[in-house]
């Protein structure tokens, strides 16, 4: 199978020939049905400390933009549903090629132009890799953001300007080491919904904490425009880069508000 994409050949559909787990009964994304979601008062406010990084790149993967900063930086995820500290490792964005369909998660069956992930791993473990591979739904906590067309995104602005520098995929480039990423964030991370669940890409490992917030953030039409000039490994635009909900099988959908 050529690599995975979301092509018609190396789509979402084909992923289970090389990722049996495809199929498996805790997979991602999900529709989230608020009339299925139970309020858990038991989830604390969720705490994000995102420390300046010195070194850090911004690339096209083929498959996504990513931000990704050297390893270790000191930024960490604590509280919500989570029972220990989680290390930062990358944030990255799917989207579409118009503002009708892009999110991964949806809510009511309703899709958003873009989701945008933070990627953090387990503390306990000696790595990210080993975070995936840990087995059981505590490797990884993934805070999910949906992104609607409205306001420029002042905190995404120096993100979006580098959009048109790793237009190709296989680029990369540096970060200016003043990009704040802790502004992206709202004030307070209140209101998500969260759920077990995995990777929504090959590996597609079932290894995510997933902590999906109901407020979407705002980008300017142009911010839109600048992901949807992205390159993939066959030339084509990535917009597109979204795998449809999964079954949720037996599984909970708490929520933090009611
Ligand atoms: N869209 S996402 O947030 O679920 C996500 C996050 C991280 C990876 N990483 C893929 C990977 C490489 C090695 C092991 O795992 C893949 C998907
Ligand atoms: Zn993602």
């Amino acid at each position: 199978m050529a690599p995975w994409g979301y092509e018609k050949d190396n789509g979402p559909a084909h992923w289970h020939k090389d990722c049996p787990i495809a199929n498996g009964k805790n997979q991602s994304p999900i529709d989230l049905i608020n009339g299925e979601v139970k309020y858990d008062s038991g989830l604390k406010p969720l705490t994000a400390k995102y420390v300046p990084f010195s070194d850090a790149k911004f690339l096209n993967n083929g498959h996504s933009v990513q931000f990704q900063p050297s390893a270790g930086n000191g930024s960490e995820l604590t509280g919500g549903p989570l029972a220990v500290k989680y290390n930062f490792e990358q944030f990255h964005f799917h989207w579409g090629n118009n503002d009708t369909e892009g999110s991964e998660h949806r809510v009511d069956g309703k899709m958003y132009p873009a989701e945008l992930h933070f990627v953090h791993w387990n503390s306990t473990n000696p790595s990210f890799k080993d975070a995936v591979g840990s087995g059981g739904p505590n490797g990884l906590a993934v805070l999910g953001f949906f992104l609607k067309v409205g306001a420029e995104n002042a905190a995404l602005k120096p993100i979006t300007d580098l959009i048109p520098k790793v237009k190709d995929a296989g680029t990369s480039v540096t970060v200016p080491s003043n990009f704040d990423m802790q502004a992206i964030l709202p004030a307070t991370l209140t209101d998500y919904y969260t759920y077990d669940g995995s990777l929504t890409t090959p590996p597609l490992a079932e290894c995510v904490k997933w902590i999906v917030f109901k407020q979407p953030l705002e980008v300017s039409a142009a911010q839109m425009e600048a992901f949807r000039s992205v390159i993939n490994r066959d030339g084509k635009p990535m917009g597109g880069n979204y795998r449809p909900p999964c079954p949720l099988h037996d599984r909970a959908v708490k929520t933090s508000f009611k």
